[in-house]
């Protein structure tokens, strides 16, 4: 028996710091190397289970969760602090989805007990400083990265309660009406059988103690052989751990209604006899239910129903309800616990994989726009994230992606489907300028046209032109 409790919620992980470019200052050091740190990484957004939780209505209130980014990495090697990471706290049983993820993907994670945590979002890795970029044929290098994005995605969450108890009884017996004393649910009642379609679950908080009650729709002969919805209910009184029957006690044969629903939990599966069970004689603030409450009684106990597990009930006024709960629960008590086990095969990690690293490079698609055929759309995970942590304001940085386009081939593409001279071509949202003339001598200028149009603060002028 499951509950489906829903949220969607948006969760943003930490964009990494920028990286630094910077070069060591000493009086008798005419060349100080590169001292520009990296940016920060990140924080990440991670789910934990909180006991204290029974329900997603907390969601309801907040809906984005964003981690802290990383600093910018400063001169003399120092790196950016690493941003916080964010802890969203879910009740166990909470099941986490990416949003709008097709069909087969596995859920982002499944917690089901406390100490459990998953990560949702993991925060972008900090930009690297110039620091890092220092190789033997470059040891000044005047470049540096941003950082990172952090992930960020729409997460869908459910929670899914195990009902301890299931309330069964012929049509308008009372059973919604009992569900709606006892616990918070708040099931549709009316004077008229079949009232409940579908279970409803009510969470039942008493004596400190959490019971998961469902309200099954209401049992009829035949329901074993399918009538009805018959089949269906009977799985879910199937799934829980004890019974509460309630009998109609104004009906015109109390005890006939219980024989014939007993017969029918037999014949669907005879073990459904064995499952504990509390007996409700409902309705007694009517007085017709007085008629044949002795000789239910006696026919009960006839039957083996200890009389501690009969109450004379009125689920209307909310009379021997407490009574009846305490008794369910000393009743569940008695029974093994039964450990909560994960019902999908939830990825549950403990970092996500840096998209960097996992996508390759070399894979992309080239497409001309629709709209405009002197403009070109370069696509894919990995070269969009590298352009992305391409700080154009460095000229060295340009350069490395213009060889990052020759080595994946994309150049090679471009010039496959016929880009021109002067043509627009977008890679991951920068718009660069085809030019045929790919020496760095015009790589430079172009750069540097670009640059003064921007008006953007001149740096690195000092080491300019360096070795490349
Ligand atoms: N006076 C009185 N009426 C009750 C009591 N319990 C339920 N009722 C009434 O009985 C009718 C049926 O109640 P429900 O709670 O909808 O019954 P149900 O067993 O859920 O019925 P189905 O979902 O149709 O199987 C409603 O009109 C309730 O108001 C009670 O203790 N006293
Ligand atoms: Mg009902």
């Amino acid at each position: 028996m499951r509950c489906f409790d829903t949220a969607n919620i948006y969760v943003k992980a930490g964009d990494g710091g920028k990286g630094c470019v910077a070069f060591r200052r000493e009086k008798h050091v005419p060349r100080g190397g590169p001292s520009g740190g990296n940016g920060g990484n990140g924080g990440n957004v991670w789910a934990v289970v909180d006991d204290s939780l029974n329900s997603l209505a907390a969601f309801r209130k907040q809906l984005h969760y964003r981690a802290t980014p990383g600093c910018l990495g400063g001169g003399s090697n120092r790196h950016g602090a690493n941003g916080a990471d964010l802890e969203i706290r879910v009740p166990p049983g909470t099941i986490m989805r990416r949003r709008d993820a097709p069909e087969d993907e596995p859920p982002l994670a499944e917690l089901l007990f406390v100490g459990e945590r998953a990560v949702l979002a993991t925060g972008g890795r900090g930009g690297r400083g110039n620091a890092s970029f220092k190789t033997g044929r470059n040891n000044a290098p005047t470049m540096a990265e941003f950082g990172e994005e952090g992930q960020e995605m729409w997460v869908e969450l459910e929670l899914k309660l195990v009902a301890d108890v299931g309330i069964i009884g012929v049509p308008n017996a009372g059973k919604s009406t009992l569900l709606s004393v006892l616990s918070n649910a708040k099931p549709k009642v009316a004077d008229y059988p079949f009232t409940t379609l579908v279970p409803n679950l009510g969470v039942c908080e008493m004596d400190y103690r959490t019971t998961v009650f469902a309200d099954i729709p209401g049992l009829l002969e035949g329901a074993h052989a399918g009538v009805g919805l018959g089949h269906e209910f009977l799985r879910h009184c199937q799934r829980t751990r004890a019974l509460v029957h309630v009998i109609d006690g104004t009906s015109p044969d109390p005890i006939g209604d219980y024989k014939a629903l007993r017969t029918e939990l037999q014949l669907f599966n005879a073990e459904l006899l064995d499952k504990p069970q509390v007996v409700a004689y409902n309705k007694i603030d009517l007085p017709d239910s007085g008629d044949y409450i002795d000789e239910v009684r006696e026919f009960l106990l006839g039957e083996g129903v200890p009389s501690e597990d009969i109450f004379a009930v009125s689920a209307a006024t909310g009379k021997g309800v407490r009574d009846l709960v305490r008794r369910t629960r000393i009743v569940l008590d008695a029974m093994p616990v039964v450990e909560a086990v994960r019902t999908t095969d939830a990825l549950n990690m403990r970092e996500l994989p840096r998209r960097v690293s996992s996508a390759d490079i070399s894979d992309f698609t080239v497409t001309a726009d629709p709209d405009n055929d002197r403009r070109w759309i370069v696509s894919g995970e990995a070269i969009d994230r590298f352009a992305a942590m391409t700080n154009w304001d460095y000229y060295e940085a340009t350069l490395r992606f213009q060889k990052v386009l020759d080595a994946t081939g994309i150049n090679k593409a471009l010039r496959a489907k016929g880009v021109q001279e002067g043509d627009i071509v977008v890679v991951g949202g920068s718009e660069l300028e085809w030019s045929e003339d790919q020496s760095e001598g015009a790589l430079y200028a172009a750069w540097r046209e670009e640059k003064l149009a921007r008006g953007t603060a001149w740096q690195g002028t000092a080491r300019w032109p360096h070795a490349v």
